[in-house]
């Protein structure tokens, strides 16, 4: 239950009405805030008959007769009532006796059958609706004990609606017109009994002060329960609680008097907005308020059931009743005075008189729209108290109010959106600071970095400046050096100069008789070829003047028939027979003589074809004689080429340091001889070189297909030539070269192709990449081919070669054995021919080398595949059979099978542990020496076998 401090604390608004008809003191309640004329209630409610200005309001008066009760119906029989009421002229006749009789007028005039309801719409109805609109207001019922008061104002009437009174009734009509989202409406129900307020609602709160506020001259209850309702059962609820509270007494004049003035005070807050156009308030309000200020009106209405104003002998009141009856009488003579007062405008309102005209202090003369409800009772017998009744309602009559209506800032309403707002702008001020923060947290991450990266932007600036100072020097340094390098180059260059021009010369020379011999092959080829048309053409007259012949002899034998026929038949005949005869016979003549001339242009042209055959024959021998030269230059440069390309091989893979001493001919001679012969084969390679650049490579490889033999043999000889050169090594076999080649070492039957090709091939397979190729494409096995059908050591040399090549490529040692290439080496010893056997040897020592590092490496293991095509036998049979070259690649290759443990058995069997012992002991070459000791140290087999 709230009390009254719940309500929130006003600053209000008050609007003014005009000066008012009484109550002047009432000018104190007036807050100090800017005035304006006070617009009229009238305005937004027009109030009827108010009986003054726009804002002044008198107090209405209503007259209600109560029904007659026993009482007055026993009395009835000797007196008639002493009231007669005229309702339409809103009149009230009372009658002292049948002769004495005064009549008054009032606001209205209820007869005894007047219902609850009309005298709600007629006297509570319009003070409700002031009240809703923001005015306080006041209904009270005022008469003798008995009367109705209580009927009139407090009647519940919870089961029969026509019952209830104006309570029930005002909250009602509060209710339903208030919005509850907006407007709260409370009761304070309170007693003024021996002047003492008492709280009906709570009945513990008695003596509760009445407070005036200084300024406002407002009247508050302080400590009285303010209870907020919702709906007509709680009304019901709390009126029923104070109806149980009050004070009652059983007087003479009502069995239920009532012994306490009982107050409803109904408090109403609504919400208003300035902005509303009907807004009443005035600019200098607005200058106040800000326009979206929440604003309350605040109203109260007070309903007051009076104690009954009987007098104390006539009501029966004895002891304690009699002193109730002493205070209820000293309120309503206090109120009396008041109303007397106020009636008659006179300056000093005695409303501190009694608690009663306080509380009412606001309903008589103040700001309240008020209505007063005077009951009374139709008996004679009470025709005293009657008259003083109606007089109190006149006197009342007179009293004229100036309504105020009085809004105040919604501070409650107000204090929450300050809140929300400030709730808001707080949270909105948190997440900029905490926007704002992490700004500024990344801005500083980003300034550290860019302070970062500047500094080691910095440095590595400065490292950079100093490296390039560095470069500088050193780049000043080499170039000085390269111009001095480059300044002894040019004084070599010069000198090369000089020698290529010579040997230009000298090309240039050879070119010129080349081309001379070219030429004259062609010449003769040219010469040839007319001569061969030329006999045709004559061979073909021939033909024809051999039809001709024919053709003349079928002829003659036709005329012989006719000369016959003509001699048989007339002389005349025989004569032109005889004629005949002699045309044929010059027919003949010529015929013969032109065969005779044809044949001796035959025999002439045959003669001059076996001078031609004859001189082209002397020139083939030539060339010939000078390719079998030059053939002889490129054998040599082979073997030289080949002897330094093993030592390179050698010089580059082993790891035990051989150095080969000899060259692969095994002809000490020749290496003697290599510088002479190196220069005069760069002569010659050049001069191919020159042909090469201007024949171009798809031209030379295509001459290797050329149906004609010599053409083909120089084509190939030309390629074995380039071939020799690494640069063309790999080009030639892009270019289809070494197919070219293979396919004429498995298709021709002419063993010189067969010798150059292989040097070719051989040329060919010293380059790394191309050995895979050659084996793949079946090199190994057309060699091995050549080898089994050629006895010629040349051949054989070349294939040797060309396989010893191939050996030292370990990645194709099983492809090699599978092609039969070991086997056609070892096959080759039967030539016996030592420069052959230096190639096998040769070959021998790059297998067993490049087999015995891939085992050592763990590439590969088991026995070497040599022995199986019986290599070791051969080698240890004939170690020291050749030249000093050959037995050094026989004891490489076999140190190097003694290395692979799996050997072991085989090496043993064939009676190497000797041989063995022999190279450790007795060979010239150290990498040899040391090889077989090493054999022979590690491998226990070779001990025990050695023991
Ligand atoms: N207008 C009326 N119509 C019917 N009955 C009425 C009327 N007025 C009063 N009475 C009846 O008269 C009796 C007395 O009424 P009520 O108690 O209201 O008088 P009262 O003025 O309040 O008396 P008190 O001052 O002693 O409290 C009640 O029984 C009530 O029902």
């Amino acid at each position: 239950m709230a009390t009254g401090g719940g309500w929130a604390p006003a600053r209000s608004v008050e609007r003014h009405g005009a000066p008012r008809g009484g109550g002047g003191t009432r000018s104190k309640s007036v807050a100090p805030c800017p005035r304006r004329p006070s617009p009229s209630p009238a305005r937004s409610r027009p109030a009827p008959d108010n009986g003054g200005s726009a804002d002044s309001c008198r107090v209405r008066v209503a007259i209600r007769l109560r029904p007659k009760n026993s009482e007055d119906l026993a009395y009835g029989s000797d007196f008639d009532s002493c009231v007669e009421l005229q309702p339409e002229s809103k009149r009230l006749k009372l009658k002292k006796n049948n002769w004495i009789c005064e009549s008054y007028k009032f606001d209205e005039v209820f007869s005894e059958n007047a219902s609850q309801k009309r005298v709600y719409e007629v006297v509570a109805k319009p003070v409700v609706e002031s009240v809703l609109e923001g005015y306080n207001g006041t209904v009270m019922a005022y008469g003798q004990t008995g009367t109705g008061k209580t009927y009139t104002v407090g009647r519940l009437g919870k089961d029969d609606p026509s019952e209830r009174g104006i309570m029930v009734r005002a909250l009602e009509h509060i209710l339903s017109s208030m919005s509850f989202e907006t407007d709260r409406v409370a009761i304070s129900y309170l007693q003024l009994y021996l002047e003492s307020v008492q709280d009906l609602l709570d009945p513990e709160k008695t003596n509760i002060p009445i407070v005036e506020d200084a300024k406002t001259g407002e009247i508050s209850l302080p400590g009285a329960s303010i209870v907020e309702i919702k709906d007509l059962e709680h009304v019901f609820h709390l009126l029923q609680i104070g109806e149980a509270n009050r004070h009652a007494a059983n007087t003479k004049m009502n069995t239920e008097s009532s012994r306490s003035h009982a107050i409803l005070i109904i408090h109403l807050q609504r919400s208003s907005r300035i902005k509303e156009e009907n807004s009443s308030l005035s600019n200098d309000t607005h200058d106040i308020f800000p326009d979206d200020l929440p604003l309350v009106l605040k109203s109260k209405l007070l309903i007051v059931d009076l104690a009954g104003s009987e007098r104390i002998d006539k009501s029966g009141s004895e002891g304690h009743m009699i002193e109730e009856a002493k205070f209820i009488n000293l309120s309503l003579t206090s109120l009396g005075k008041c109303i007397n007062a106020l009636a008659e405008n006179s300056p000093h309102i005695p409303t501190r008189d009694s608690k009663l005209t306080r509380i009412l202090r606001d309903s008589f003369g103040g700001t309240a729209r008020t209505s007063l409800v005077v009951t009374i009772g139709p008996s004679s017998r009470h025709y005293s108290e009657t008259s003083s009744t109606i007089m109190f309602g006149q006197r009342a009559m007179k009293v004229v109010n100036t309504i105020k209506l009085k809004e105040e800032v919604d501070y409650e309403t107000l204090y929450k959106k300050v809140e929300r707002e400030v709730d808001q702008l707080t949270s909105e001020m948190e997440r900029q600071q905490k926007l704002m923060k992490n700004e500024k947290m990344q801005l500083d991450k980003k300034l550290k970095e860019s302070e970062g990266s500047f500094h080691d932007l910095r440095m590595t600036s400065n490292i950079r400046i100093e490296n390039l100072e560095k470069e500088k020097c050193q780049l000043e340094s080499a170039v000085k050096t390269l111009m001095r390098d480059l300044e002894e180059e040019r004084g070599q260059n010069n000198l090369l100069s000089e020698q290529i021009a010579e040997l230009e010369k000298l090309v240039n020379e050879n070119k010129q008789q080349q081309l001379e011999n070219l030429s004259r092959m062609k010449i003769f080829t040219d010469t040839t070829k007319e001569h061969e048309k030329e006999m045709e053409e004559l061979l073909r007259q021939l033909q024809e003047e051999r039809r001709c012949s024919s053709s003349l002899k079928d002829r003659m034998s036709v005329l012989q028939q006719e000369l016959c026929d003509a001699q048989s038949s007339t002389q005349l005949q025989e004569s032109m027979a005889h004629e005949l005869e002699k045309k044929l016979t010059k027919v003949t003549e010529e015929f013969t003589s032109q065969v005779q001339s044809l044949k001796e242009k035959i025999s002439e042209l045959i003669s001059e074809k076996e001078v031609i055959y004859e001189e082209l024959k002397s020139t083939q021998e030539k060339v010939q004689q000078e390719m079998l030269h030059r053939q002889g230059l490129e054998d040599q440069i082979l073997r030289l080429k080949w002897s330094t390309s093993d030592i390179c091989a050698e010089e580059s893979k082993t790891s035990y340091g051989m150095v080969r001493s000899g060259s692969g001919l095994g002809n000490a001679a020749f290496v003697s001889k290599s510088g002479k012969i190196r220069e005069a084969l760069s002569g010659q390679r050049g001069t191919i070189s020159k042909i090469f650049e201007e024949v171009g490579l798809p031209n030379v490889l295509a001459l290797l297909k050329s149906e004609d033999l010599d053409v083909q043999i120089h084509a190939v000889k030309v390629v074995a030539n380039l071939a020799a050169e690494d640069i063309n090594q790999e080009r030639i076999v892009e270019e289809g070269g070494l197919d070219a080649l293979l396919s004429l070492l498995e298709t021709s039957e002419n063993t010189t192709i067969h010798r150059v090709t292989a040097g070719a091939v051989a040329n060919l397979a010293m380059n790394g990449s191309n050995q895979g190729v050659i084996m793949n494409k079946g090199g190994a096995r057309l060699l091995a081919n050549v080898a089994s059908k050629t006895e010629d050591p040349q051949t054989l040399r070349l294939v040797a070669g060309a396989i010893a090549n191939l050996c030292g490529n370990e990645k194709l040692h099983l492809m090699l054995k599978r092609d039969g290439g070991i086997k056609a080496l070892l096959g080759m010893v039967r030539s016996g021919h030592a420069e052959v056997i230096a190639q096998i040897a040769r070959g021998i020592a790059n297998f067993a080398k490049c087999e015995s590092r891939v085992i050592s490496q763990g590439h590969r293991k088991g026995r070497s595949l040599l022995i199986e095509d019986g290599v070791l036998t051969w080698m240890v049979a004939n170690s020291t059979r050749f030249s000093h070259s050959t037995t050094r690649h026989i004891e490489l290759a076999f140190c190097h099978l003694a290395q692979n443990e799996d050997n072991t058995c085989d090496i043993i069997a064939s009676g190497g542990i000797k041989e063995l012992l022999r190279i450790s002991r007795e060979s010239p070459r150290d990498d040899a020496r040391n090889l077989a000791k090493m054999a022979l140290d590690s491998n226990p087999a070779f001990l025990r076998e050695v023991q």
